[in-house]
């Protein structure tokens, strides 16, 4: 991202994962749900997972997963990409999953997520939450259940989240081909 600035300082991040873990505990008990398995995927989605499985005080440890190898656009990951390893903690047959991420945008990373899941195993259910949704931009039938922060941005904007301390959100101006070979 080039002329990046902060969009959402610390406090804002805490004060968004707060009201988070908020919703996802009510709807937990609305859903009768008392084992949740957390799983934040990589990168800026652990970073996520990390505080609300925190404040949450889930009994099982946090999974994280990596999806660049289901991923529909190679290219954006370039020759050299740096996949981490998955893990998960325990089965994910019949287990009620929550998944989380930083951005929710087109969907198609939620998408890949799903289909990595469904390799492991049958969950009982998927909840999804993430930290910060562009709704607008939606291109698969994929919503959040909870949502920390709502964007309309600009297209051609992106938010990254920095982290892991502190955390905040980064927006930011993605320069296009014809950008890059014009600054080379
Ligand atoms: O809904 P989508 O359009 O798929 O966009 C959302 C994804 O985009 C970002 O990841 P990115 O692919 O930039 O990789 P990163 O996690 O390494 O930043 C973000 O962390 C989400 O995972
Ligand atoms: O703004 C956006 C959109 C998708 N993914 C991001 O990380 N940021």
């Amino acid at each position: 991202m080039s002329n990046t600035n902060i969009w959402k300082d610390a406090a804002q991040i805490d004060e968004a994962i707060a009201r988070m873990a908020d919703d996802l505990s009510a709807l937990l008990e609305r859903r009768a749900i008392d084992d949740a398995l957390m799983i934040g995927i990589h990168t800026g989605g652990v970073w996520v997972a990390d505080r609300l499985h925190a404040r949450l005080g889930l009994e099982a440890p946090l999974g994280h997963l990596d999806i660049s190898f289901y991923r529909d656009d190679f290219t954006r990951i370039g020759l050299h990409p740096q996949v981490h390893p998955s893990y998960l903690p325990v089965g994910v047959d019949d287990r009620h999953l929550i998944l989380v991420d930083d951005v929710l945008q087109s969907g198609r990373t939620i998408r890949a997520a799903l289909n990595v899941l469904f390799d492991y195993g049958r969950p009982a259910s998927v909840t999804l939450a993430t930290l910060a949704e562009r709704e607008a931009e939606r291109e698969l039938p994929i919503a959040a259940d909870v949502v920390g922060l709502r964007a309309q941005l600009d297209p051609g904007t992106q938010i990254k989240l920095s982290g892991p301390e502190p955390l905040v959100m980064l927006l930011g101006h993605t320069p296009d081909k014809h950008d890059q070979g014009a600054s080379a």
